[in-house]
């Protein structure tokens, strides 16, 4: 019998996560049946979605959500085969059970250059985040001058880079001096650290005083209420994240968005990226070529050891992460 230790959530939630909501549980796995195959977790992405969504998908005491990098160790299934690497969503665990249904094999061929890892972030679901929010809800344009908050992170960095490539100006913002320097070295025209700037409409205003194009909003909030009224006429706004409201125990009440969207006649989109999984091979595909070719750079923050993944996760909501975060094991 193979044991797995679990991570489950002990209490539900309320406002910023503690350890105490968490819970490590060992179970054990049945054999496998035939078609199955057992997986052993590599790499465990740390994502603001399981804030949100564990509200409204997990019961106390289920197994965190969450996606991984993981090894078949054993397989009744003849088309995964022992030693092969596939992403899964397989949650907070170190051993789990597959049918197969659920694994994506890593795209082949995968460099020996880079780390596998990058399956679970910038040739991953943020990456393609970045990609179909940039190129389906933005719709970017060469000369197109574009906002994105949380930008050094797993999806703010790809779709500044992305953006440069389309030929964009982009302005990006972070939460410390170290992650504004490392926008600038990735290509950002302008960048600042909105938690030291004296006002953020004049930090806005001063990175492009003609105001923004296109926003691909990761943060929303009192953020975005700013953002919005510096849009150029016919801007558009793509609502991938609210990050800043994650953690509050009530919805805040901000400013109301109709007068400046009617003025400026602005399209706002929000979007869910698995709206696009049946296009997900020619986004991977995209984003591997970019990566090989040095024209997107990547950066991740690890964390060691399977016992950290709750220190982890509330660590990378409360922006300790610099670039995308992810456990190994
Ligand atoms: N719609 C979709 O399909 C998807 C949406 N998302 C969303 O994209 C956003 C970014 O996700 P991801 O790249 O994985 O995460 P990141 O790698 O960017 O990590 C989260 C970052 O959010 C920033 N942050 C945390 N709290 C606040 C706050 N109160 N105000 C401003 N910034 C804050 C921090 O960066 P900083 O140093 O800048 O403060 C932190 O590092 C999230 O909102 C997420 O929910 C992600 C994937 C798919
Ligand atoms: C306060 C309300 C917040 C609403 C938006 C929440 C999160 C946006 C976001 O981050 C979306 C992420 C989507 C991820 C998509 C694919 C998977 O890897 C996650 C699967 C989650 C699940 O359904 O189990």
């Amino acid at each position: 019998m193979v044991k797995a230790k679990v991570w489950t959530l002990k209490n539900h939630f309320q406002g910023f996560p503690k350890a105490s909501d968490f819970e490590l549980k060992e179970v054990e796995l049945p054999k496998l049946k035939d078609g199955e195959v057992l997986l052993a977790s590599v790499f465990l992405s740390l994502d603001p979605y399981m804030r949100p969504y564990s509200q409204k998908s997990l019961k106390e005491g289920d197994k965190m959500m969450g996606s991984q990098v993981a090894r078949i160790v054993e397989s009744k299934n003849p088309t995964y085969h022992i030693g092969a690497f596939a992403v899964a969503n397989g949650g907070w665990t170190t051993h789990f059970i597959s049918d197969g249904k659920d694994l994506q094999l890593l795209p082949t061929p995968w460099p020996e250059t880079l780390p596998i890892s990058l399956a679970l972030g910038t040739i991953g679901m943020p990456g393609l985040t970045a990609y179909f929010g940039l190129f389906e809800i933005c719709r970017i344009k060469s000369g197109d001058i574009l906002l994105v908050n949380s930008a050094a992170g797993a999806v703010g960095a790809v779709v500044g880079q992305l953006a440069k490539i389309g030929g964009c100006k982009v302005v990006g913002c972070a939460g410390s001096d170290k992650k504004v320097a490392y926008l600038k070295q990735i290509g950002f025209d302008e960048a600042f650290n909105y938690k030291t700037v004296g006002s953020l409409e004049e930090a806005l205003r001063k990175a492009s005083p003609s105001g923004y194009d296109c926003y691909f909003d990761n943060v929303g909030g009192e953020f975005s209420d700013i953002a919005l009224r510096q849009m150029k006429k016919y801007g558009r706004i793509a609502v991938c994240g609210a990050i800043s409201l994650y953690n509050d125990e009530e919805l805040q009440k901000g400013p109301y968005v109709q007068v400046p969207m009617i003025y400026q006649e602005l399209c706002m989109e929000g979007f869910i990226v698995s709206r696009w999984n049946n296009r997900r091979e020619e986004g991977l595909k995209a984003l591997l070529k970019w990566v090989v070719e040095g024209k997107i750079k990547y950066h991740e923050d690890v964390t060691e050891g399977f016992e950290n993944m709750p220190a982890a996760f509330m660590g990378m909501l409360k922006g300790d992460n610099f670039g995308k975060a992810i456990l190994k094991m």
